[in-house]
């Protein structure tokens, strides 16, 4: 089957009743241990990797408890705040030009009005096992513009970098250090690294596939990085050229390098439901590489579903193989948006434990190695959708949709985010009042 043409189901995997297992893990089954969360194993002792991430106070502010990314199933007492929860935005946000309203965002408008009992009831049927804060991941500089036709200038690329952090993002992806043969899109890893490494707000991670990667990545300022490997063994020869366990030998060698600088690494898998060659991936396959990764020392195993072809019925078994061997507070999901299904794929890893989520401002994005693979899920739409939920994200949606208007303007082309698309229509309709 070309895994483009038809959705990966529960009929292509391991049959398992998706709702017992939602149930499952809504019920607060894998909650960390306290010891055992965020980046607990991240190399650095003493540094507290949550130092320079603003969301972190917020979230510390909030819970009155230490952060990184502890995850808390939302209690009853939580109710009340929820329903009266909305976004913290002063009016008249200008975005380039355009008047952002704060009474335009509909999530304002539409926040879920109800009495307590209903809500209560509500909380405990469908969003018991949603967490009370998200990480959001921004891929877009590097998955993002890793992809595009055109090589997007440096200062472009700096002055989103430095939008997406003035918006309250805690994570920023940077660029990658790879062949600049294999991805010449992002050739100007080093300036753009160079140029950003100050910036304050956001941790600036960047992709390195080997040593040498590493090296440039460290040289230039680099103080987080991310390997990536794959699930499918046809991926990692056309995107790294080498096998699975060659790709884990160098990781190996990056990981053991890190450590001894107190370097983070996040691990990525590819291809965790699909791949453009081999179709249907199985979980077991998906649960060794991540093991595989976290077992080096990886802080966090981000699982991307690189094609965009899986759903809720495919991708439940995968996080429920992979839960089985990584801790649930380890693991950030990757959607790409090719079938229209990341947000319900987002919305069950929420419901399953997962709370770190990556995303690509204005759905920028795609792997140059993954034919037919669309751009990521966008990060506005991750952000409404969790605004909605009544989840703090700690991102300003305006100071967001100008990132994402920024980017689109250079590149000539209506955003790939719904809401942002949505929105400015409303605003545009707005001023013809
Ligand atoms: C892994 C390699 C380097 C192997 O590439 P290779 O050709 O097998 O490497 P090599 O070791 O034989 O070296 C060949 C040349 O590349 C140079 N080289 C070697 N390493 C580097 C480096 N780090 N930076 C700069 N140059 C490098 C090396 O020095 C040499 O230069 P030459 O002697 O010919 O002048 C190459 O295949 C590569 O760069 N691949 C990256 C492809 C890529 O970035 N794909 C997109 C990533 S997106 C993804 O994976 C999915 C993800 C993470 O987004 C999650 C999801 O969406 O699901």
């Amino acid at each position: 089957m070309s895994s483009l043409e038809e959705p990966l189901g529960l009929d292509k995997l391991p049959s398992m009743s998706t709702i017992d297992m939602i149930q499952r893990f809504s019920s607060g089954a894998c909650r960390p241990s306290a010891d055992d969360i965020g980046m607990g194993s991240c190399w650095n002792d003493g540094r507290s990797c949550s130092s320079s991430n603003s969301c972190e106070e917020d979230y510390e502010e909030a819970t009155g408890e230490a952060f990184p990314w502890k995850r808390h199933t939302r209690g009853l007492s939580q109710v009340d705040s929820f329903g009266r929860r909305t976004m913290s935005l002063g009016r008249n946000h200008m975005v380039c030009g355009t008047v952002w309203d704060s009474s335009y965002f509909p999530d304002c408008q539409y926040n879920f009005k109800s009495n307590k009992k209903d809500m209560q009831d509500l909380t405990n049927k469908f969003w018991k096992g949603i967490p009370n804060f998200v990480k959001i991941v921004e891929v877009g500089p590097r998955d993002g513009l890793q992809n595009e036709k055109n090589i997007v200038p440096t200062d472009v690329k700096i002055e989103l970098i430095r939008r997406l952090v003035s918006s309250g993002l805690p994570v920023v992806e940077a660029t990658s250090f790879v062949s600049p043969k294999w991805v010449p899109q992002l050739a100007d890893a080093r300036d753009v690294m160079e140029a950003v490494k100050s910036l304050e707000g956001s941790r600036l991670p960047v992709l390195t596939p080997n040593l040498k990667g590493f090296e440039a990545a460290v040289s230039a300022g680099a103080k987080e990085v991310a390997v990536f490997a794959s699930a499918s063994e046809s991926f990692s020869k056309s995107n790294i050229n080498c096998s699975i366990e060659e790709s884990l030998a160098r990781y190996r060698a990056v990981t053991h390098a890190a450590k001894k600088l107190g370097i983070p690494v996040r691990g990525y898998v590819s291809c965790v439901v699909g791949c453009p060659v081999e179709g249907a991936i199985s979980p077991s396959k998906v649960a060794y590489v991540a093991s595989q990764l976290y077992d080096m020392g990886c802080f966090e195993i981000s699982l991307g579903d690189t094609i965009g072809v899986g759903t809720p019925g495919s991708v439940i078994p995968m996080l429920e193989a992979v839960m089985a061997v990584v801790p649930i507070e380890k693991l950030a999901v990757h959607f790409h948006d090719t079938y229209g299904q990341s947000l319900p794929n987002i919305l069950v890893s929420l419901q399953m434990g997962i709370s770190t989520v990556d995303s690509s401002i204005a759905g920028l994005g795609g792997c140059p190695y993954a034919k037919g693979a669309s751009g990521n899920v966008a990060t506005e739409d991750v952000v409404y959708m969790l605004n909605g939920l009544g989840v703090k994200t700690n991102v300003d949606l305006p100071k967001l949709l100008s990132a994402g208007d920024f980017i689109c303007k250079h590149l000539g082309r209506p955003s790939g985010s719904k809401t942002a698309v949505a929105l400015s229509r409303v605003t545009a309709d707005a001023s013809k009042i």
